[in-house]
């Protein structure tokens, strides 16, 4: 298991969008799900996502790929913990109930252990409360990469603006957890 960093923020920080504009968690991205993180116990965060009439697969059930999208956040949050930037290599998920629109699903994702630059990570996602019945499990591998991993591959507009953007930085909890 890795320790957390130093400055990591303490149990119960509301943890940030790490880019305004990510469809998971930004304010930015139109349609998006804006999901945001709290720190929880050790190496882990709690995340709710109240599925809405936008979210469905069947009608009235959320769309698994959706779910799963909630997950890969909750999930990737856990990385600010240790302090590593790190992409989402391998996400897997067990769909084990319905979620209906207009439910919530919390969701506690944790840190399992480090090997090189492999981060493994756990999450489940409850109804009806955080001890509620579990509907969703994931667990998903983040491999860990140095800046340049977005500085290289993104879209040069998107990459300046986010550089130049002094709020963007601000947001970036990259910068906040990695001076
Ligand atoms: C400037 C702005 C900053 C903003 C910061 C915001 C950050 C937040 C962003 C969050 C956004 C939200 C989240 C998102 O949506 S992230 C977006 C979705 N993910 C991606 O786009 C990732 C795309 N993939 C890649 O870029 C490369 O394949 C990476 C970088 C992942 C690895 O290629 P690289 O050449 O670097 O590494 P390596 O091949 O030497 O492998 C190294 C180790 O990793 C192991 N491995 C590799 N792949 C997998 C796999 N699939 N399953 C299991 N293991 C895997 C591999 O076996 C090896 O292990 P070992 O042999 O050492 O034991």
């Amino acid at each position: 298991m890795p320790d957390k960093h130093s400055n990591a923020p303490e149990p119960g920080t509301k943890l940030g969008s790490h880019y305004s504009r990510c469809f998971g968690c930004g304010d930015d991205a139109l349609g998006g799900l804006r999901v945001s993180s709290t720190v929880g116990e050790g190496l882990s965060v709690t995340t709710e996502f109240t599925v809405t009439d936008n979210h469905q697969g069947a009608p009235g059930l959320a769309h698994g790929g959706l779910l799963a999208l909630a997950f890969d956040e909750a999930l990737g949050a856990v990385n600010w913990l240790i302090g590593a930037i790190a992409v989402t290599g391998r996400l897997e998920t067990d769909y084990l109930m319905p979620v209906p629109v207009g439910t919530t699903l919390h969701i506690t994702a944790q840190c399992d252990g480090i090997s090189g630059r492999k981060i493994y990570t756990s999450a489940v996602g409850r109804l009806g409360g955080p001890e509620g019945e579990a509907a969703v499990r994931a667990t998903a591998i983040f491999i860990q990469v140095g800046v340049d991993h977005f500085l290289s591959n993104g879209r040069l507009e998107d990459v300046q603006e986010a550089m130049h953007d002094p709020e963007q930085l601000r947001a970036a909890r990259a910068f906040e957890v990695n001076p």
